[in-house]
């Protein structure tokens, strides 16, 4: 259906207009091959068994998540498979390796592309940067994407709630004329609690700014900028934290997820509202030429050569752990790790 989000009309496919049962109709004949089981992997796979399509997951034998997909349930030589046999028996092939990891796995899923199956990807990533991956699907085949707005993690868990997660969705190219019932089909039957349309150019620049800039990059950074600030006038680690961190994930952010900005506002006292409507301006202004910086990596293609470079190393994992360590070992999340062990239904 046509929806209107401020004055913008968008095309959104909600559960209602296209049910579970139609969903199941249309993949009826399908074999779903799960390719990768890492984040996206398991949330996708587990909420589409539970959901009762035929679902298959193939990974590397010898791995520690072949080790976990089989703890979930996946069975060897039933339901999980090697990659390569993974690819010869589905019919809609879900490429969830990471998106360096799809460059190695291509020639192998596109050998068994064969006419008339769907290739489904969780970013637009491969496709769009096809000059530095390679990846360039057969003209007979469907090339779809669902692109849940979240980790694969709270895919899961929303859906295990009886919640759902929204996703983008699009169509690359529409090889067997069934591309969009598939597609939706393929979203409502991985817990999406609605789907709207975009392209994999969209999906896949809006999705790299978005990851380095609000929801992981820039949030990082204004926590460690305001944290240091509080630090070197005197706050000791729990007060500079609990004003940085834990009020806004524990307090104030679910009242924005509830209601808005302005209802989370509404909620504060009168000297808050005051002070944050008199500084929202300035911390835009200070941040956005950043964010105009961090766009146009994106657009000129950096950002995925930057990923693709050190992501396609044998060590990424151990130097990716030491990073993570990293932050983790500042004093900041330190800090975090004893206040969350603090929080009463936490002991
Ligand atoms: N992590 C998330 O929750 C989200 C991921 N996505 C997209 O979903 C796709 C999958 O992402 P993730 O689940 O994060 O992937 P991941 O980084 O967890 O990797 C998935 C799997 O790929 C395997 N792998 C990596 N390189 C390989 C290779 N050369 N050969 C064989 N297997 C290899 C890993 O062992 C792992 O099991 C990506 O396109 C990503 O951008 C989209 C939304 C959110
Ligand atoms: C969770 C998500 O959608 C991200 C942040 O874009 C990703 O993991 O790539
Ligand atoms: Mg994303
Ligand atoms: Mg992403």
């Amino acid at each position: 259906m046509k929806l209107k989000f401020g004055s913008t009309e968008e095309n959104v496919v909600t559960r209602e207009e296209f049910p579970l049962e139609k969903a199941r109709e249309v993949l009826k004949d399908e074999v779903i091959a799960v390719l990768g089981y890492g984040v996206q992997g398991p949330g996708q796979a587990l909420n589409l068994k539970d959901n009762g399509f035929n679902v298959i997951v193939g990974q590397r034998k010898g791995s520690k998540t072949w080790d976990k997909a089989v703890a979930d349930g996946w069975v060897p030589g039933q339901t999980l498979f090697e990659l390569e046999e993974a690819c010869e028996k589905g019919t809609i092939l879900q490429f969830l390796l990471s998106d360096a990891g799809q460059i190695a796995l291509w020639p192998t899923v596109k050998k068994h592309l064969t006419p008339g199956k769907a290739l489904y990807f969780s970013h637009g990533f491969g496709v769009t940067y096809k000059d530095k991956t390679g990846i360039i699907p057969p003209a007979d085949v469907d090339v779809i994407l669902v692109a849940p707005k979240g980790s694969g993690t709270s895919l899961r868990r929303m859906f295990v709630e009886g919640r759902g997660l929204n996703s983008s969705y699009a169509i690359y190219q529409d090889g067997t004329g069934k591309a969009y019932d598939r597609v939706v089909a393929l979203g409502i039957g991985v817990g999406s609690g609605y789907l709207f349309e975009t392209d994999f150019y969209r999906e896949v620049t809006s999705d790299l700014t978005g990851e380095r800039g609000t929801l992981m990059g820039a949030i990082q950074g204004i926590f460690a900028a305001q944290y240091e600030v509080l630090r070197s006038n005197g706050h000791t680690p729990s007060e500079a934290f609990n004003e940085t961190v834990e009020e806004l994930t524990q307090s104030l952010m679910p009242l924005v997820a509830e209601n808005g900005m302005d209802w989370m506002y509404a909620n504060c006292s009168t000297t808050a509202q005051r002070g944050a409507l008199d500084w929202w301006k300035p911390f835009r202004d200070a941040t956005k030429p950043v964010f105009e910086d961090l766009y146009n990596s994106v657009k000129t293609g950096q950002e995925a050569q930057k990923s693709i470079d050190s992501n396609s190393k044998e060590d990424y994992r151990v130097k990716l752990e030491a990073e993570l360590k990293e932050l983790r070992d500042s004093e900041m999340w330190q800090a975090g790790a004893v206040v969350r062990q603090l929080r009463p239904e936490n002991n």
